[in-house]
């Protein structure tokens, strides 16, 4: 498996050379203390918050009691970012910067960016899947960033991440540290989100290209 290199702390340090460096080579990067731990606490108290308010909903279609647990292949609810907190005016700023960086060097065409606070309580999962295909959703580069203040290895709770669509072997797996950025590929890297014994905190988010036409749709998950 690929180690992770150490990254500095920091929010936005030189993050973007090492992000394009990585994309290109393996198609993904992992970047620990990318978001300082200020940030993150605000962005998990926010999202403990409107969890609190009844904002989040089973991912997928449909109502909880109509999932088949051994049919469903995500379990974990969500709410999405809609700006109107300084946490996520941070957030959406950030990741700004990080789509003219991406955009620049590797012409991406990187457009617009959607994201959701998500939650996974304990043994929730999302089994292995892509995030999007060639032309369907307009998914070009997915970002999670993790929200777990002081995670302890022995909670499991890892991203697992393959290097391409039909490889067998994982590449790697991602603990979800606060502060942990990750960015992949949305068409090209195969991930798993595996069980915790803990809730587990995260923004998922997701560049699309400009392809929207009149009547096309793609509604939230
Ligand atoms: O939380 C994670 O580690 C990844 C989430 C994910 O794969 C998704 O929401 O599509
Ligand atoms: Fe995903």
């Amino acid at each position: 498996m690929h180690k992770t290199v150490d990254w500095p702390e920091g929010f936005g340090a030189d993050l973007h050379e090492y992000l394009i460096q990585e994309l290109v080579a393996r198609g993904y990067c992992v970047a620990p203390g990318y978001c300082p731990p200020s940030l993150v606490r605000q962005l998990r108290d926010e999202a403990q918050a409107r969890d609190g308010l009844g904002e989040f909903r089973l991912a997928g279609i449909g109502r909880r009691q109509e999932f088949q647990k051994d049919t469903r292949i995500r379990s974990d609810r969500t709410c999405w970012l809609k700006g109107g907190s300084q946490a996520q005016a941070q957030w959406f700023e950030a990741m700004e910067q990080l789509r003219l960086e991406v955009n620049r060097a590797l012409f991406m065409g990187l457009f617009e960016l959607e994201s959701h606070f998500a939650i996974y309580g304990p043994g929730d999962y999302y089994q292995r899947h892509l995030d999007a295909f060639a032309g369907n959703n307009g998914r070009l580069l997915s970002v999670v960033l993790y929200l777990n203040e002081d995670w302890q290895s022995e909670w499991d709770g890892r991203l697992r991440i393959w290097n391409s669509p039909d490889a067998k072997l994982a590449d790697t797996e991602v603990e979800p540290h606060g502060g942990t950025l990750v960015a992949f590929l949305s068409e090209k890297i195969p991930h798993e989100v595996l069980a915790a014994t803990r809730e587990r905190y995260s923004i998922a988010g997701w560049f699309r290209c400009n392809n929207t036409t009149a009547d096309w749709l793609d509604p939230p998950r």
